[in-house]
């Protein structure tokens, strides 16, 4: 028998649709549902997207109740809203979007209570805590996109300063996707090259320059909702990379947002790790030696997401 492999999307504006676009032109899924409250939308782009099919080969799109998500594998999570301007952080959103996950999470405990669930919608370490709290599927099973988009970005830019391919480039931003995320500078290398203290490529190691570089990376969400209202494509990509790891039983090690149980000291709180995900979701997580400064960073990002979850009580 032909194991289908079918994905569930959960709000189909612009990240919805980026990333239902990636998983069906890249074939990932085989089958793709789209729910949201605006059932329209969601017809049409279920509509527009199949349209393709001729082109790219068997992939179903439809639209959907959450009844018809009952024998997907994988659920993301899209739903909400975003940064309106570029003056407003990921945690300005929460206590819109917490209370959208209320609802929905009821909805996906009781008709795909078995699914993985990948949460995109920010602030994404937050509404994936919050996610593991209100669900009865196992934590492990709830995955937030976390700093693999600001990962991304980040090996984009090392790559392009460095004139290398960003896959040879190997750096990590990890805590919470957004203002307080880390740069793991001491475990960056290019090739096996340390990145720290090394001319690699003719380029003198400099500190200002790369520092700019994260910078950069971090700010990439300000820089292109000020261009074009809202960021999609890439994250689009990010989380069709995370429906593949977790589809084929990968086994792949990337950065997502997991509950953290005293790594590096830190507890109760959900931001990025490297993980290692398969069809089980996080199976496991990588705790590289790091300096003292680099956990000191990352305490303190656990610590301003603490604070954000100690606005939303009403939730419990
Ligand atoms: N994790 C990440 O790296 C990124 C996260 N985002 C976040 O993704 C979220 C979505 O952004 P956009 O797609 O640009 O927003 P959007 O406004 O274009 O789309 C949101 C969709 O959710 C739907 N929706 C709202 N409440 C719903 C509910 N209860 N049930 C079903 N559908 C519902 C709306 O009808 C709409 O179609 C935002 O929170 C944004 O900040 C955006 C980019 C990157
Ligand atoms: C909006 C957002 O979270 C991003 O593009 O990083």
């Amino acid at each position: 028998m032909i194991q289908r492999r079918t994905v569930g999307i959960i709000g189909t504006g612009n990240v919805g649709v980026a990333a239902a676009y990636a998983l069906f032109n890249q074939r990932i899924a085989s089958e793709i549902i789209l729910v949201d409250q605006n059932k329209e939308k969601a017809e049409g782009e279920a509509m527009d997207l199949m349209h393709g099919q001729l082109l790219v080969g068997n992939v179903k799109v439809r639209s959907g109740s959450y009844e018809d998500l009952k024998h997907t594998q994988v659920i993301i999570i899209t739903a909400g809203v975003g940064q309106k301007s570029p003056d407003e952080s990921r945690l300005e959103l929460l206590n819109r979007n917490a209370s959208v996950f209320k609802d929905i999470i009821s909805k996906l405990d009781k008709h795909a209570p078995n699914a993985i669930l990948i949460i995109a919608t920010n602030p994404v370490d937050i509404l994936t805590y919050v996610s593991q709290k209100l669900s009865t599927r196992e934590p492990h099973r709830i995955i937030g996109t976390g700093t693999l988009l600001d990962t991304a970005r980040f090996r984009a830019l090392l790559g392009e300063y460095y004139g290398v391919d960003p896959r040879s480039v190997h750096a990590y931003i990890l805590g919470e996707h957004g203002d307080s995320e880390v740069p793991i500078w001491s475990q960056a290398n290019i090739g096996g090259k340390p990145i720290e203290h090394n001319t690699i490529m003719d380029k003198p190691y400099n500190r200002e320059a790369l520092d700019t570089l994260f910078q950069k990376a971090k700010n990439a969400a300000y820089e292109i909702i000020e261009r074009k209202g809202f960021t999609n494509t890439a994250i689009g990509v990010v989380i069709a990379r995370i429906v593949e790891g977790i589809l084929e039983d990968e086994k792949s090690v990337i950065p997502v947002s997991v509950y953290w149980d005293n790594e590096y000291g830190i507890t109760d709180v959900c931001m990025s790790l490297q993980s290692v995900i398969g069809l089980d979701g996080v199976k496991d997580r990588i705790t590289p030696d790091i300096t003292d400064e680099e956990i000191e960073g990352l305490s303190k990002s656990a610590n301003v997401l603490k604070e954000s979850l100690a606005g939303i009580k009403e939730l419990d």
